[in-house]
């Protein structure tokens, strides 16, 4: 079978093990440290691979069908720096990346039609917000952040991230207090961006003032949400504030880099899943897809 690997860099979680000890890391697993390394001891055991979860290409049998290689994989970024002046673009999906075949995985049977492929699996979703959420209880230097989360999409992002910030902390000596705050904006119909963007409810903001602030998106496309959301936030006078983007878009007019911590950097396709939607669908998919012509047509306003 033909094995492709993953940068040890962009791809490497929270390891009991040296940087020298492996090569790479061919398989990311989940469940992670969430769910192994809770109890009082405060050990971490390993859970077995899955290969479900896998950052690999080759053939796999299943139900008598050989499904098609994949052709690409997820190709890594160099190592992130926790420096403000470099761009993190975090794991780079290239444009030629196919996904995985939907039969590899579960997922709700009614969009069978409605997606072409899983494109990241929920579990490589897992693991990399496990290592995001290291990054920042490094990286923040107060012990308090107040984290806004940018409703609707990155609901289930901020509680991944923050669930695995308190995990790390409960398991370190570094424990980053957070307290979370939601804000909600609202700009696309079907799979554009309009001009309107909407702050739905509450504006106000004053409970920013002085602090240091993550602001905890789901996605960053043309970038005018968060451009918008910086400009409004900047204004109740926050000691600093970060932004952490699941997924960047790979956009050619966006000529500033937005996002401090970043997941994924994607290809301009439309995905949705892991609370993204396209019309309020496909927020309960787990993996994050790319939509499908027909899910395009089938849910369309
Ligand atoms: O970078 P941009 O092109 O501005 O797009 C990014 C925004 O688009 C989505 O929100 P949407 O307007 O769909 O609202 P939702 O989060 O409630 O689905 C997403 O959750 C981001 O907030
Ligand atoms: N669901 C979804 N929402 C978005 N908002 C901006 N880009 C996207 C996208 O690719 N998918």
């Amino acid at each position: 079978m033909l094995m492709s690997r993953c940068s040890r860099q962009a791809c490497l979680a929270s390891l009991p093990i040296s940087l020298n000890d492996i090569s790479m890391i061919l398989l990311p697993m989940w469940p992670g440290l969430v769910r192994t390394s809770l109890g009082n001891s405060g050990k971490q055991r390993f859970s077995p691979l899955r290969p479900t979860n896998s950052c690999w290409k080759g053939n796999i049998k299943s139900d008598d069908k050989t499904f098609t290689p994949a052709t690409t994989d997820f190709t890594m970024s160099l190592p992130l720096q926790m420096d403000d002046t470099k761009v993190k673009r975090g794991i780079v999906i290239k444009d030629d990346w196919p996904g995985y075949n939907l039969d590899l995985f579960t997922y709700p049977e009614h969009y069978h039609e409605d997606i072409e492929n899983i494109y990241i699996p929920h579990g490589v979703i897992m693991d990399r917000i496990e290592r995001l959420a290291r990054y920042i209880t490094e990286d923040f230097e107060d012990s308090k952040i107040m984290v806004l989360c940018v409703l609707k999409g990155g609901y289930k992002f901020c509680a991944d991230l923050v669930e695995f910030i308190k995990v790390l902390g409960r398991n370190s000596n570094r424990y980053l207090e957070t307290r979370v705050e939601f804000i909600r904006l609202k700009s696309y119909l079907n799979d554009q961006s309009t001009e309107d963007l909407h702050i739905i409810g509450s504006s106000d903001l004053s409970f920013l003032r002085g602090k240091s602030v993550l602001i905890v998106e789901a996605i960053v496309d043309t970038g005018k949400t968060m451009k918008a959301l910086l400009k409004h936030v900047e204004t109740f006078e926050p000691k600093m504030v970060k932004v952490a983007g699941l997924l960047v878009k790979r956009v050619s007019n966006m000529a500033e880099s937005l996002t401090n911590y970043v997941g994924f950097e994607i290809p301009n396709q439309f995905v949705v899943g892991y609370a993204l939607d396209y019309n309020e669908y496909f927020r309960d998919l787990n993996h994050i897809c790319v939509i499908s012509k027909k899910g395009k047509m089938k849910y369309k306003i």
